[in-house]
């Protein structure tokens, strides 16, 4: 079906973006943000809808994507919610730029 061949595409894109290579700029958006760890408590009434790259593989391999739209929606809503949060003087909103990037070219092949 139409739609195998655009998840295949997704599981693709994940794989390359876990490559080590991009782990100094991907590791902040990999697994799902802990306020508790991180020390900010605010984080789940500041952002209303937490995602991570970790938390799209597991619905990718639970089948609850339909389509790549749908991925591409997830894999945004993680840059935005980093923009949000994290100040532009951030490192970690730095590096929700640079990793935004390296999605942005994968997802354009
Ligand atoms: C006091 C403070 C300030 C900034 C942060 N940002 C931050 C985030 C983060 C990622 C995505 C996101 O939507 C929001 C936050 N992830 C981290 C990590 C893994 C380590 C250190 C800082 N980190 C943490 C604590």
């Amino acid at each position: 079906k139409k739609y195998h061949w655009e998840l295949k595409f997704c599981e693709k894109v994940l794989i390359e973006l876990a490559k080590p290579k991009y782990h100094p700029v991907a590791w902040p958006f990999m697994t799902a943000v802990d306020p508790v760890a991180l020390n900010i408590p605010t984080y789940h009434s500041i952002i209303k809808k937490p995602m991570d790259f970790g938390t799209m593989k597991t619905k990718l391999d639970q089948g609850e994507y339909e389509n790549a739209k749908e991925f591409e929606t997830d894999a945004r809503q993680v840059f935005q919610n980093c923009y949000r949060f994290n100040p532009h003087s951030d490192p970690i909103n730095h590096a929700g730029h640079q990793f935004e990037a390296i999605f942005d070219s994968e997802w354009a092949k």
